[in-house]
């Protein structure tokens, strides 16, 4: 599971009970946790489980790219693969329909600027010939956690520059009306995840308000606690979840 910056990785690591630890490898730190489902009790011996592995990649889509794909390769090196990348942390919600303290899974993962500017408008790479500029996860795993979580399906957009006016926020509106969120890593880490055939997810917990920047009113509290609610509902599934289903 990625975030952008510490605070939002131990919000994250709030919601599991079990031991951790730290992990170096080159260009990255991890967090090791294992699951209370997968903690032994006093005297038993170390049950087999899942691993969860938390990184703290950065802030923006490169830097969080960068530093999910040197896990991603250490854990196939070691022949350990990943199942599953998480892109999380809190985030800008479109109003009315995510409202601060609320939660957004991704049910598509769009890069919102990147591209060419043109005098007709703004062009996605996809339309120039190149790459991609949506990742999809995983449609079961999204519809079943957003029934434990609570959260809201949408496209999350991840941009490099934050949203800070009125009129981009209607422009982004305009070329993505379903979109709910935004954010700044989420197209970073399904691209290192897709590089590596692994699903990704991403779930945001919405700080401020997407438009005009009033930085006072962001409620970054709120957002944290919303995090380490929805990760206690969410680790049950992830745990049991069967990488092989659609
Ligand atoms: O100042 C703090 O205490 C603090 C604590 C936790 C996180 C932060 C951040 O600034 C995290 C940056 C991170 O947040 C995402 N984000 C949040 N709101 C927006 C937005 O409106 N538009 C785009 N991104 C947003 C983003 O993923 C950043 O990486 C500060």
């Amino acid at each position: 599971m990625a975030t952008a910056v510490p605070v939002e990785r131990d919000a994250v690591a709030g919601a599991f009970t079990g031991p951790h630890h730290e992990v170096r490898l080159p260009g990255v730190t991890l967090h090791r946790l294992r699951p209370a489902s997968a903690v032994p009790p006093p005297g038993a011996a170390p049950a087999a489980g899942p691993t969860l592995d938390l990184l703290a990649a950065g802030v923006g889509p490169a830097l969080a790219a960068a530093s999910v794909a040197a896990a991603l390769t250490a854990g196939a090196l070691e022949g350990a693969p990943y199942d599953l990348v998480v892109s999380t942390g809190i985030g800008g919600g479109f109003q009315p329909d995510a409202p601060v303290g609320s939660l957004v899974l991704a049910d598509e993962i769009t890069a919102a600027d990147l591209g060419a500017e043109t005098p007709d408008g703004f062009l996605p790479v996809t339309e120039l010939g190149f790459g991609t500029v949506t990742h999809r996860p995983p449609e079961a795993l999204v519809r079943e956690l957003v029934a434990v979580t609570g959260a809201r399906a949408g496209t999350v957009l991840t941009v490099s520059t934050m949203t800070g006016t009125a009129e981009r926020t209607a422009a982004l509106r305009a070329r993505h009306p379903r979109a709910l969120a935004e954010a700044m890593e989420g197209f970073g880490v399904g691209e290192a995840a897709a590089a590596h055939g692994v699903p990704v997810l991403e779930l945001r917990a919405v700080s401020n308000a997407v438009g005009p920047r009033d930085r006072a009113a962001w409620r970054i509290g709120e957002a944290l606690a919303a995090l380490t609610e929805g990760f206690g509902k969410l680790a049950p599934v992830l745990e049991s979840w069967n990488p092989h289903e659609p």
